[in-house]
């Protein structure tokens, strides 16, 4: 195989209470990208469309993420990227990650799958740290192995992937305003309260249980984050509404996905997902932001070939 085409999916951090270790993966949004073999040695960037990227391989997360795993792996070959952008940069749903998965996906199925999926998340890691300042896996890991996965562990990195209850359905919006992950890190207190840790950590351990029992009350009791969301909710417009329209509407819950602007709902249904994006489309629409929403399966497949 010289080509491959791939679809890299959009994804959701944090999940709440899972601050950098939580994640799942979206079904309706993602990028297409193109990786070919060549005979000239090294990773260049050939084709970007949709957004204004760096073409650089230093500078863009795909070319940090395959140039890791090529001077690993020292193959006989080299490999152009052309990426076909649907994800916004700067939204919250993993748009860098989803271009530093997808670069080690294709290269790695050209080269007949030495890596398994936790090598592939390494080396993604170094072009997800282009962008946010940090090695952190919590989009890559659902880009990767799909539905919802924990990271037990960056360094060493560990995996864990985790059961998607079937009748969960994600919405999201995302409101047309440009967040860096490495800003709304910097925003971030050192140290947190202890009773507030307990909180959280109990929150973390609910989620995980509630969903290897499809147990949607305890997905609604866990699906809540004291540590991180009292910061960040001020970066984006309206946050305070839209959680309060999707809770009314049917949510089990509703937080800010990954670093923002985007905020995700969780739904027992594709039916209350959908009325849960009419109930937050309606906040935005009286205001002059502009903003698109979606309703979204869990996709449990993760990165696939078109
Ligand atoms: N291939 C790429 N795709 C997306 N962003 C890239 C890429 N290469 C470099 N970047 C840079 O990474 C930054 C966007 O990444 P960032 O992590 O801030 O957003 P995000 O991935 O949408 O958010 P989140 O990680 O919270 O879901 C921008 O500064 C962008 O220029
Ligand atoms: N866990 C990360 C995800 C964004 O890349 C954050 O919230 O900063």
């Amino acid at each position: 195989m010289k080509e491959i085409k791939i679809f890299s999916p959009a994804t959701v951090a944090n999940v709440a209470c899972g601050f950098d270790v939580l994640g799942f993966c979206l079904d309706t949004i993602g990028d297409e990208m193109v990786i070919r073999k060549t005979v000239e040695k090294g990773i260049r960037i050939t084709k970007i469309e949709g957004h204004d990227l760096p073409y650089k391989t230093e500078e863009n997360v795909a070319g940090v993420s395959a140039l890791a795993m090529y001077n690993d792996l020292l193959p006989d070959c080299g490999f152009e990227i052309e990426i076909y952008k649907n994800i916004k940069p700067g939204s919250g749903i993993g748009s860098s990650s989803a271009s530093a998965a997808g670069s080690v996906y294709g290269i790695n199925e050209l080269l007949g799958k030495p890596l398994d999926k936790t090598k592939l998340t390494y080396f993604a890691m170094k072009g997800e740290a282009l962008a946010s300042k940090c090695e952190h896996a919590d989009n890559l890991a659902p880009a990767i192995f799909g539905g919802f996965t924990l990271v037990k562990s960056a360094h060493p990195l560990q995996i864990l992937e985790l059961p998607t209850p079937s009748d969960l359905y994600a919405t999201l919006i995302h409101p047309q305003i440009e967040i860096k992950t490495s800003e709304s890190r910097a925003i971030l207190p050192k140290e947190i309260p202890l009773q507030n840790a307990i909180t959280q950590w109990a929150n973390v351990g609910s989620l995980v249980h509630a969903l290897h029992t499809s147990n949607y009350d305890l997905i609604k009791d866990a699906l809540i984050d004291v540590v991180i969301e009292p910061h960040r909710k001020q970066l984006i417009p309206h946050f305070g509404e839209v959680k309060l329209a999707a809770m009314e509407a049917g949510a089990l819950g509703c937080a800010i996905s990954g670093s923002g602007p985007s905020i995700f709902a969780l739904s027992k249904s594709e039916a209350t997902a959908t009325n849960v994006e009419k109930a937050i489309r309606d906040v935005y629409s009286k205001t002059d932001i502009k903003f698109e929403t979606y309703v979204s399966k869990i996709n449990t497949e993760g990165i696939k070939i078109l």
